[in-house]
């Protein structure tokens, strides 16, 4: 495929911390885009593809743990590029929106500020593995993290383990919630916080209200260059 692919869909991102409620507002969103008539697709990462799939398992049990940060990060990579091939671009060119619970920002904040992989080891990776799909919109969902833990911990079934992230410790979260203001901060144009300690219909009108003034009217379709 070449520089320049045509992308007519759009596509937004939901980032954060643990439980900051992005699967709540993503089905909020979905609904009323589809109200609007939109072709939606709602997917997540690690994951959106079989392939994918089975690497998310494989991660999230804390198989990859002992390989330490870097090998984590090419092994979400290696998902994200399954995911973008058969499932992100497709759609796009199709020109529907998508909706994705988590993308490379995750990477950044999880492995490269917390795994402390320097910037440009970061950027070369996101180069290579996202080949020009990238975010229009992408929204990173913000609350204190020990609230987010605690909604964490209360939607999962009783007795069921914390899984590789969540248990980390408050300092981790902590330094995961800068590492998404940094990002956020650093990239304006693509980047929205939005304050998700309110209730999911505040939250949620304040996203629709968002993705409508950014995307409203058609933006330039980005390039692709795989
Ligand atoms: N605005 C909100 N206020 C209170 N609880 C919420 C809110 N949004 C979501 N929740 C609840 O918090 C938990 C985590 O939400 P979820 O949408 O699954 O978050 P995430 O996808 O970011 O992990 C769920 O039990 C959900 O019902
Ligand atoms: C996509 C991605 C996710 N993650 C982490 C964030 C989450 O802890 C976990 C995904 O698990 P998930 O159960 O989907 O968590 P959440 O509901 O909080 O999104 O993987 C990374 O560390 N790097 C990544 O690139």
């Amino acid at each position: 495929m070449s520089d320049g692919a045509n992308l007519r869909g759009r596509f937004i991102t939901f980032e954060g911390g643990e439980g900051v409620g992005k699967s709540t507002q993503i089905r909020l969103l979905e609904s009323r885009l589809r109200a609007a008539g939109l072709d939606v697709v709602v997917t997540r990462e690690p994951g959106g593809s079989q392939r994918a799939e089975t690497i998310r398992e494989y991660i999230l049990g804390g198989g990859a743990r002992a390989l330490g940060p870097m090998a984590e990060a090419l092994l979400f990579s290696a998902a994200r590029i399954d995911h973008i091939d058969s499932l992100i671009r497709p759609a796009l060119q199709a020109g529907k929106w998508v909706l994705c619970d988590r993308f490379a920002d995750s990477t950044r904040a999880y492995q490269g500020a917390n795994g402390k992989l320097g910037d440009d080891v970061m950027q070369a990776l996101e180069q290579v593995t996202l080949a020009g799909v990238r975010p229009d919109l992408t929204l990173v969902l913000d609350m204190p993290p020990a609230i987010g833990l605690q909604r964490a911990a209360s939607r999962r079934a009783a007795g069921a383990p914390a899984d590789r992230f969540e248990s980390e410790g408050l300092g981790f979260h902590a330094r995961l919630r800068k590492a998404f203001h940094q990002i956020a901060n650093a990239e304006p144009r693509r980047c929205v916080i939005v304050n998700a300690d309110r209730t999911a219909p505040e939250v949620g009108a304040d996203i629709f209200r968002i993705v409508d003034e950014r995307l409203g009217d058609a933006a330039p379709a980005p390039a692709i260059t795989r």
